[in-house]
């Protein structure tokens, strides 16, 4: 593709001499990974600038940069205000346009985007859509699974997967869409047909320095709705009534809204809810009709997540009696709100609570139905959110019966300075073990018949991040090891 073609929807640049006939053989923001022809695209980044490496991207053949000022080199170049949102774009341009025409729904919010996305999934191939989904556990696409380094990729990496997507035949794309993405442009060109909001909360402010900021960035899913280059109607928002920024989010798009809760007056709604020992019962009000749901998922916070999906399906024209098949059908997602079962007299439940919130909720759902203690495991990551820790030890202390804290995933942090942040405003009853597989070990020691042990934070992760190295560690295969050492030794 020619370099004038590259840059069709890139408003404003500047060029250090003539591009038309620069031909474009691919498009690459790493230096390291350039090939003869490509387009090298210089970021700022949080701990190198592209822009430092333009003489390395040269010499492996880059034919043309996009760079955010004047550069000292001979080969065409293209000044951008910025660079990350450019990338976007460009990489939209360069893979054809792959989500238009493709069924495209977001997820924002702070807790809650995984489990929807997986639940829409279930939801969509129940309608015999080819689906893809992109998350934090991994990228889908229809049956195939690959790894992910972000919950929501960069622009390049996405685009290049949805064009992939299209070329398998998928239809239907569902994917979470993080703050950070939405701040940094990584969806910048996506042409999401649904935007769903499912609620905000503390977390992330070591990245956004205040909670209007962290606001901001959720808000833009909304401002960007239907406003891309050749956007196919009709477009929806999704969004949850009960929550404090539903406001904000509706005001910042042009689009319809339709909005769910439970509490509040909304085009969706829970009625008649029921949550009980076995998931939950309830009645599902739409604008389609009502439909009664009998689910295994567990909690509040869990209708929520299929009121959400039961909107962004609507959205996308599926039938209320296919939706309600595929909620009683689901069963979850890995690592959230997971039962472990070795014949132990007691429950055990691993799940990805790693904020304030999402531990308050899972805790909540715990108390009603725990007839025994509720004992929690629980840490906080390193080089993220340092105020968001003693919010997360005082919801252990008020909403469990005993509280362990232990690592997450520490990462270049002290382990030690991660538990003094969460512990130093409290006078004690509670237990602190560094070492997590230990802090299992002791919860699951402890456990009477009848109590309930919380392992949270880490959900289906597979490794514990420690220093920068990454060590095997699955909360759920330790946990079932532990209880069988600890049947055998009874
Ligand atoms: C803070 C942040 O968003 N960081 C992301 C960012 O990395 P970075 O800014 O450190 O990049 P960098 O290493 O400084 O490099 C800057 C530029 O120089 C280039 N470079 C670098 C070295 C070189 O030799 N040559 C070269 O060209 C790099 O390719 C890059 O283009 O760009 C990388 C590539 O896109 C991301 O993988 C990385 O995410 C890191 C892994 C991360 O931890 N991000 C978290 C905070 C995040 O984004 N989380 C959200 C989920 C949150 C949630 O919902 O809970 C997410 O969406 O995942
Ligand atoms: N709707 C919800 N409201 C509040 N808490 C929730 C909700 N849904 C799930 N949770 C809790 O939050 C945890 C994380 O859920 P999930 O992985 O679906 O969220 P996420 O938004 O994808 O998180 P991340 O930002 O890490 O990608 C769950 O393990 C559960 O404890
Ligand atoms: N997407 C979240 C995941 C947190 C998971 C938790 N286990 C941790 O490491 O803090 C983040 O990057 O903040
Ligand atoms: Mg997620």
């Amino acid at each position: 593709m020619k370099l004038p073609e590259v840059l069709t929807h890139i408003p404003y640049f500047q060029t250090n001499q003539s591009i038309a006939e620069i031909e474009i053989t691919g498009v690459e923001m790493d230096s390291r990974e350039v090939k003869k022809g490509d387009l090298f695209i210089c970021l700022p980044g949080e701990h190198f600038d592209g822009h430092d490496f333009v003489d390395q991207a040269i010499k492996k053949g880059a034919a043309a940069l996009v760079c955010e000022r004047a550069l000292d080199v001979s080969i065409p170049y293209v000044v951008v205000p910025d660079s990350s949102r450019a990338m976007g774009s460009i990489a939209n341009t360069f893979y054809k346009y792959p989500t238009t025409g493709m069924q495209l729904v977001g997820i924002t919010g702070t807790n809650g985007k995984t489990s929807i996305s997986y639940l829409l999934e279930e939801v969509f191939q129940m309608n015999h859509h080819k689906t893809g989904l992109i998350g934090t556990i991994q990228m889908k696409i229809n049956e195939s699974v690959y790894p992910v380094k972000n919950t929501t990729p960069d622009s390049l990496f996405l685009q290049k997967s949805f064009h992939t997507m299209k070329e398998q035949n998928v239809d239907t794309t569902i994917m979470e869409v993080s703050s950070h993405a939405l701040d940094k442009g990584r969806v910048h060109g996506c042409d999401f047909d649904v935007a769903v909001f499912t609620n905000l909360s503390q977390d992330h402010l070591d990245y956004h320095s205040t909670m209007d900021e962290y606001l901001h960035a959720k808000s833009l899913l909304f401002a960007q709705l239907g406003n891309t280059y050749n956007p196919q109607h009709p477009k929806f928002a999704v969004i949850n009534e009960d929550d404090d920024a539903a406001g904000v989010m509706k005001r910042s798009t042009a689009q319809p809204v339709l909005s769910y809760g439970i509490h509040k007056e909304a085009a969706i709604m829970a009625k008649d809810l029921h949550l009980h020992e076995k998931g939950t019962t309830f009645t599902l009000s739409t604008p389609e009709g009502e439909t009664l749901i009998n689910s295994s998922l567990m909690g509040k916070f869990n209708v929520y997540n299929m009121l959400a999906a039961a909107g962004a399906a609507i959205a996308s024209g599926v039938k209320l009696e296919v939706i309600k098949k595929a909620l009683e059908a689901s069963k979850g997602v890995r690592g959230r709100f997971e039962p472990v079962e070795e014949n132990q007299p007691f429950g055990v439940v691993i799940d990805y609570a790693h904020t304030p919130d999402s531990l308050h909720n899972v805790l909540q759902t715990m108390r009603e139905f725990c007839k025994g203690k509720v004992r929690v495991v629980v840490g906080c990551g390193g080089n993220r959110d340092r105020t968001k820790r003693p919010l997360m030890a005082d919801v252990a202390m008020e909403f469990g019966d005993h509280a362990i804290f232990t690592s997450d995933n520490p990462r270049t942090e002290s382990p030690e300075q991660i538990l003094d942040d969460m512990t130093e405003h409290l006078s004690g009853g509670y237990d602190r073990i560094v070492d997590r597989r230990e802090a299992i070990e002791y919860a699951l020691g402890k456990a009477q018949p009848g109590d309930m042990v919380l392992i949270a934070g880490k959900g289906h992760e597979t490794y514990q991040e420690i220093n920068g190295k990454r060590y095997e560690f699955d909360d759920r295969e330790i946990a079932r090891e532990l209880l069988k050492q600890l049947k055998e030794s009874k």
